[in-house]
């Protein structure tokens, strides 16, 4: 992409409302912009990255075995009426009319309608297990929306519902939920911590919220250190070997972890005192067991092998790849802007043409941008009639992993630098060695 031609409104001042690091970036980055209270336009480089969080949460959750669909926004009142969520949901419940009077609302989540489709269609334990996701907007009403997408109104959810025929098989859903999450935030750069948690609206006794530690966290919570070192589930872990998931998160879940709402000071004594952490979270992702909650009362049920019919045992799993941005922005920037795993950048490089207009630079930087884009990396060549130094700002602000500097006294000597954004380190090599380094 040329910046000469694309659409980064980058923000010179910070906004005086952005009151944490990640809601100032996404705005001075031209990521995001506000159209109302806790509702956001995500402009072209914000919408890179959601798209790129999207696709590893999309990959973790079919390896897992999850398949995907996709529910609409638009919900009606009466399928909410059958679980008896319609009422108790409360005021986070956008409730519309439409032309007709009839009662709709914007969906704050999907268990009703999920459950739906399934009673729709499936009759028999032997179309079980079967775990059906999506990622689609959801909206609630949150009566204090702020820092920008951490906490907003209208946001991005991927939101799975499995569904077995006892609790034992919904136990082993669980198991696969909670071992892709693992994987899914490992592959952003981030550390996600699971903790036992409140279930609250959506109910059901068993639930585990994954917190990334972050000073401006909302939740705050307390755990034993030696997690941060445990080894993430392989790439090639075996989703059908039921007790070797149960092993995996008996394993993550053997050692102290709490929200505060959860927290048990009198446990949290027994943490030796070098391992004790109590700290400021963000919950990126939260997953629940619910067993007949909604099928109960919304009569999905399956024939059993014995001929009974029963009614299917659920559980919901949640992942927010819009607050997800945000977290991954509290985790990793530095006083010049953000600083993105390279899993999740916007772009792959930048290059910057530090004398556009100048013959030989410009050449040297077409070239590049050839031979990068040709070998499938995101280039972002920043062509603009701009001064180096502002070039440099913003390629540090957007937090590009790779910035190829390309000026007219290097070339004469046939150098050019590369630079490392998350560590500053720089290098001068030759154009051939660069591309040669980036692909
Ligand atoms: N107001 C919000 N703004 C941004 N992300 C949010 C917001 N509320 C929830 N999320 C994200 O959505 C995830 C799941 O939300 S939840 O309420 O915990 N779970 C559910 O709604 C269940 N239906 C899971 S499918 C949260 O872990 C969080 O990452």
């Amino acid at each position: 992409m040329r910046l000469s031609r694309y659409f980064l409104p980058i923000l010179r001042e910070t906004p005086k409302e952005a009151e944490i690091v990640s809601h100032r970036l996404m705005l001075r980055a031209g990521m995001i912009r506000q159209e109302a209270a806790g509702i956001y336009a995500w402009l072209p480089l914000g919408l890179r990255v959601l798209n790129k969080v999207n696709a590893i949460v999309r990959e973790e959750q079919n390896r897992s075995g999850a398949i995907e669909l996709l529910m609409p926004t638009i919900q009606s009142a009466d399928l909410w009426r059958e679980s008896g969520r319609y009422d108790a949901y409360g005021k986070e419940m956008l409730r519309i009319q439409d032309r007709h009077e009839r009662e709709m609302l914007f969906g704050p989540t999907n268990e009703e309608m999920v459950t739906e489709i399934f009673r729709g269609y499936v009759r028999s334990y032997k179309d079980l297990p079967l775990n059906l996701y999506h990622i689609q907007w959801k909206f609630r009403d949150e009566v204090r929306p702020r820092f920008g997408v951490m906490r907003s109104r209208e946001f991005l959810m991927k939101d799975a519902y499995s569904f077995d025929l006892d609790q034992a098989g919904a136990v082993h859903s669980y198991n696969k939920m909670f071992v892709a999450y693992l994987r899914t935030f490992a592959r952003m750069g981030l550390k996600a911590i699971p903790m036992r948690a409140d279930t609250g609206p959506i109910g059901g006794n068993l639930s585990h919220e994954f917190i990334i530690l972050a000073s401006t966290g909302e939740s705050e919570v307390f755990c034993h250190a030696d997690y941060l070192n445990f080894d993430i589930p392989a790439e090639n872990t075996d989703f059908d070997d039921i007790p070797g998931l149960q092993s995996t998160v008996d394993k993550w879940t053997s050692l102290y972890a709490a929200t505060s709402e959860m927290h048990d000071a009198g446990a949290f004594e027994a943490v030796p005192g070098d391992k004790k952490m109590s700290a400021r979270g963000i919950e990126v992702g939260h997953i629940f067991y619910f067993g007949t909650k909604y099928s109960e009362p919304m009569g999905a049920k399956v024939m059993g092998p014995d001929g009974q019919e029963r009614p299917v045992h659920m559980g919901s799993y949640g992942i927010g790849p819009s607050r997800l941005i945000a977290a991954i922005i509290e985790a990793s920037h530095d006083e010049n802007g953000i600083i993105w795993p390279e899993a999740v950048a916007p772009f792959d490089v930048a290059i910057l043409n530090l004398k556009a207009g100048d013959a030989g630079t410009d050449a040297a930087c077409e070239r590049l941008y050839r031979e990068l884009s040709a070998a499938g990396r995101d280039v972002l060549y920043d062509d603009r009639d701009e001064r180096p130094g502002g070039k440099f700002a913003t390629a540090d602000l957007i937090g590009v992993p790779w910035q190829v500097v390309i000026g007219p006294k290097g070339l004469a000597e046939g150098k050019v630098e590369l630079k490392r954004r998350a560590t500053g380190e720089r290098e001068t090599l030759s154009l051939d060695d660069v591309a040669a380094r980036l692909v």
